[in-house]
């Protein structure tokens, strides 16, 4: 589904590569969580797979990026976006209209989906982000997580083949931000949309990912499953990834020789193991 191979890129202004190197291949209705410390990448890797880079900020580019055989680079970016949907940090910023449905229809007309679909995909849009009962209210009214919903709602209702989503619960509380993931989870698997979200909160992408990308200094560290990843603890503190407390607890207490070979993404997981160990 999007196959990202041998790409670098340096911004025009930039004295080094912001990303180095980079191969990854990402499935159809895989969710996949990109970290790393500031400045390693992470929105860099994002824009070559939505045509940000390089068709918005020039450089030089190399190596291939391709989402469902489209090449982002050598396709048009209105191409490229009917393809791969973003929902950019301030969604605010986003935002072109002041009420939920308009805000839907408002991409639904300039994508000139047929009249006979916009019904169906607009009420979809919304009962998949579980916010139908917002339809008619004004955005201005709407919580943060509320808004994070309708602007994500607004472009899956442009059925893309790939999702991608910078920080998207950055303004968010706790609940409200897995409640966000939740969604998301449940759409990529449903729908079969590569979901690919940066995000500082590594809990949640140990919890939700089906691969965990850790960026380094512009190179992909590890990409693998979040338990895998999470198992280097060390190596991921030296470069400024912070493990989850009951991940990091588990490492220490198998390092110890306490507990067998699991590493915990969850503190569920994390008693489990501890269980498992006492019995
Ligand atoms: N428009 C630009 N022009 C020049 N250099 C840039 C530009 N945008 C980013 N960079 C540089 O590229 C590198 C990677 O930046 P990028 O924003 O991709 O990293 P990031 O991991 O997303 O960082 P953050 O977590 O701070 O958003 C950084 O050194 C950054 O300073």
């Amino acid at each position: 589904m999007i196959r990202i191979t041998d790409f670098s890129f340096r911004y025009r202004e930039g004295a080094v590569p912001a990303v180095s190197g980079a191969n990854l291949s990402i499935g159809r209705g895989e969710f996949v969580g990109v970290t790393g410390a500031a400045g390693s990448g992470k929105s860099t890797l994002t824009y070559a797979l939505n045509g940000i880079v390089p068709h918005c900020y020039p450089g030089d580019f190399y190596g291939s990026v391709e989402v469902d055989g489209m090449d982002t680079c050598e396709a048009a970016l209105t191409d490229v976006s009917r393809v791969v949907g973003s929902v950019c940090q301030d969604v605010e910023s986003q935002f072109v209209t002041s009420v939920v449905e308009d805000e839907v229809l408002y991409g639904l007309e300039n994508f000139a989906v047929p009249r006979g679909e916009i019904e169906s995909r607009l009420t979809r849009a919304l009962a998949d982000m579980g916010i139908a009962d917002l339809r008619e209210r004004a955005i201005a009214s709407l919580s943060g997580g509320q808004k994070q919903k309708v602007a994500i709602a607004s472009v899956l209702a442009l059925r893309p083949q790939a999702l991608v989503l910078d920080e998207p619960t950055a303004e968010l509380d706790p609940a409200s931000s897995q409640n966000v993931f939740d969604l998301l989870a449940r759409y990529a698997r449903q729908h079969g949309t590569a979901v690919v979200v940066v995000e500082q909160k590594i809990a949640l992408l140990a919890r939700y990912a089906d691969t965990l990308v850790i960026m380094e200094e512009g190179r992909i560290r590890f990409a693998d499953a979040p338990a895998a990843v999470l198992a280097h603890d060390g190596e991921l503190a030296r470069i400024g990834v912070s493990c989850p407390r009951a991940t990091a607890l588990v490492n220490r207490l198998r390092a110890a020789g306490v507990c067998g070979g699991r590493t915990a993404r969850t503190v569920r997981e994390a008693c489990d193991v501890v269980k498992e160990a006492a019995a």
